[in-house]
């Protein structure tokens, strides 16, 4: 039995529609199911880990957003039970980085297919990050896209809405970055991104080079820029050219410490976790998916 756990809030509503395509086609070809949806931030990990304790359960399918998609994957790392997604939401960066259909019908045929690969995920204080962290200036606008009910309409150009409400808000701190035991001092810091997939935010490949499943998280530092500069390095994002830039940093490693002054708000998959200081380490092939 496949166990779906549904936001129909992601995508501003595009994920109830999207359930009754799929109710529609699962009960056309009879296939045994059991959907939850939720009901608040947190639920989805609440109702998936009592799915995990049921027995018959072939799979937990998210439908939702990144943060579906994040709340769903933390209740299954390390119980090898497989993590299924037919993406619904804003972003979708994660169905991206792992090639899953956007079609709803596509991914579900790809659920059903069941080809399951394990992937790397991060535990980040008390949670694991999925596809992403983000700490200071990219903190700040999943804070602004995620408070504001405009943001949530304006689909995805809410990020980009977000990025021009933080660019007038944040202030560069002075960050200490410690990467498997070696000490970095960065002045100024925008941000600190640490992927385990290359993109966020809706298809910006701010680590390019992140791959799921090499057991290595990927840090992208971003420092020293005026907010001008900012501006004018923004476009590169999207084709991962920024990493070009002499104020962008890319390292690798497995454990990652941020201290920041002032203290800087940290996202994992676009939900907000707090503020730094903060570890986060690689925990390899920890999570089974189906892709
Ligand atoms: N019934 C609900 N009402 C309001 N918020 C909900 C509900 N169920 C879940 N949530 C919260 O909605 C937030 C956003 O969900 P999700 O990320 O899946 O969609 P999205 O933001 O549209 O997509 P993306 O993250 O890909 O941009 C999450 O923080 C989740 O906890």
């Amino acid at each position: 039995m496949h166990v779906f756990i549904v936001n129909p809030m992601s995508g501003n509503g595009r994920g109830e529609e999207v359930w009754f395509r799929i109710q529609r086609l699962l009960s056309r070809h009879r296939i045994p199911h059991q959907v939850h949806f939720t009901k608040h931030a947190g639920h989805a990990t609440e109702l998936a880990r009592s799915a995990t304790g049921q027995s018959g359960v072939r799979a937990l399918v998210a439908l939702g957003g990144d943060g579906t998609v994040h709340e769903t994957g933390n209740a299954l790392v390390g119980t090898g039970l497989p993590l299924g997604y037919i993406p619904a939401g804003t972003g979708n960066d994660f169905a991206h980085a792992c090639g899953i259909p956007s079609s709803p019908g596509s991914a579900l045929r790809r659920v059903l297919k069941h080809e399951v690969h394990r992937i790397d995920t991060a535990s980040i204080g008390e949670r694991f990050l999925i596809g992403f962290a983000g700490i200071g200036f990219d903190g700040q606008v999943a804070e602004v896209v995620n408070r504001s009910a405009l943001s949530r309409k304006l689909g995805r150009l809410a990020y980009l809405s977000g990025f021009f409400q933080a660019l007038r808000q944040y202030r560069p701190a002075r960050v200490s970055l410690t990467l498997d035991g070696s000490r970095f001092e960065h002045d100024r810091v925008w941000l600190i991104a640490v992927g385990n997939i290359p993109n966020y935010g809706g298809g910006m490949k701010i680590c390019p080079g992140a791959l799921p499943d090499d057991g290595r998280l990927d840090i992208c530092c971003v420092s020293e820029l005026s907010r001008g500069q900012v501006l004018k390095i923004f476009p590169a994002v999207f084709k991962g050219n920024h990493v070009h830039h002499p104020s962008v940093k890319i390292r690798r490693g497995l454990a990652v410490e941020v201290d920041a002054d002032p203290p800087l708000v940290v996202h994992a998959d676009g939900e907000i976790i707090g503020k730094t200081p903060l570890s986060i380490l690689v925990r390899p092939g920890s999570l089974n998916v189906i892709r």
